[in-house]
């Protein structure tokens, strides 16, 4: 591959939970193998509990895994844990540990952490800061802010002292669309002036279409697919979704529906249908006249999301949303 920045090969991570007849195993990565290329923003997409956060916590070094090898700018990282700290800024689901300090002490201090002299420190603090719009909350323990604004005050952190690798799992869970847009703006920037690569995981569909470069879909464990978010798309190219949703959950018991009710995917009031525009066409026709459209609450009409694209893999019904 032309100027990889991080490799995976067969990782294998089995967590061990329970004692005696209560003990039960559970395979959080199963065989990953990942190419990620620097400078691209690539994503790790995929519902609760598919082995986002694990991968990278393997891949940060926090944890070992049971088989397999991660490469990092050519640093083997299964044998030196280690390296990952001075290779790669790492933002986690949990703010614990800077929760005491003030926005800018965690700013300031992580740069410190990271070999910076007390001066430039100070420099880049103030600069991110600005960046992100988080003067106000400068002098603020990220413990007593808001979930939206401890995320961003982490995620400032986390870019103090420059690294070619930025890790970051589900950033901008929580905030308002601002400081999302602060987000992929600083996330840009890094991109074209310094050739920065990022990881970033997510199981926000949208922002995945818009943001990324390339995506592994994870599944249980295994990558079912890795592609642009455009080619991704193109295995259900052709067809739309039909949402319904009834005013109750008993949906009018209709000829013109019967078929529908068949192969919609029904949760509570609402019905989901994939299937292609002449169908959605008529049922939209069917549904917005005569009683079903007195029990119609509302409907949506929309072409393929990467949702549609990873249930087309064979992913779990339930889709990725949580
Ligand atoms: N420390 C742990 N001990 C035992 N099981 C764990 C542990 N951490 C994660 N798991 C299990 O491993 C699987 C993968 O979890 P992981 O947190 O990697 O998923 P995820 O894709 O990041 O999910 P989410 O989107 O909810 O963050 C899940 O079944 C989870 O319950």
């Amino acid at each position: 591959m032309a100027d990889p920045c991080c490799t995976v090969r067969g990782l294998v991570k089995t967590y061990r939970t329970g004692r005696g007849t209560r003990a039960a195993e559970v395979r959080a990565n199963d065989a990953v193998s990942l190419d990620v290329r620097r400078g691209e923003i690539f994503g790790l997409l995929g519902p609760n509990g598919a082995g986002k956060s694990t991968l990278v916590r393997q891949l940060t070094g926090l944890l070992r895994p049971d088989t397999g090898a991660i490469d990092i700018l050519g640093h083997d990282i299964v044998r030196h844990p280690e390296r990952a700290s001075r290779l790669l800024g790492y933002l986690g689901q949990e703010s614990t540990a800077l929760d005491e300090l003030t926005v800018a002490l965690a700013a300031e201090t992580t740069g410190r952490l990271r070999g910076l002299p007390a001066r430039q420190a100070r420099a880049e603090r103030d600069a991110v800061l600005a960046e992100l719009g988080l003067e106000p909350l400068a002098g603020r323990p990220i413990g007593r802010l808001s979930g939206g604004q401890r995320r961003l005050a982490c995620f400032a952190a986390a870019l103090v002292g420059e690294r070619p690798l930025l890790v970051l799992d589900e950033p901008t869970t929580g905030m308002d669309p601002v400081a999302r847009r602060a987000v992929w703006a600083a996330v840009d920037r890094r991109r074209s002036q310094h050739g920065t690569t990022v990881l970033l995981v997510t199981h926000n569909v949208i922002e995945a279409e818009t943001v990324l470069d390339r995506v592994a879909v994870l599944d249980a464990g295994r990558v079912i697919a890795c592609d642009t978010p455009g080619q991704l798309k193109a295995l259900v190219d052709g067809r739309v979704r039909l949402d319904l949703v009834w005013r109750t959950e008993t949906a009018p018991d209709l000829p013109a529906l019967a078929a529908a009710a068949g192969r919609a995917q029904i949760s509570g009031r609402r019905w989901t249908l994939r299937t292609t525009p002449e169908e959605a066409r008529e049922l939209v026709a069917a549904v917005t006249s005569g009683p079903a459209f007195a029990a119609l609450d509302d409907f949506t009409l929309a072409t393929p999301s990467l949702e549609d694209a990873y249930l087309e893999l064979g992913g779990r019904q339930g889709g990725l949303a949580e």
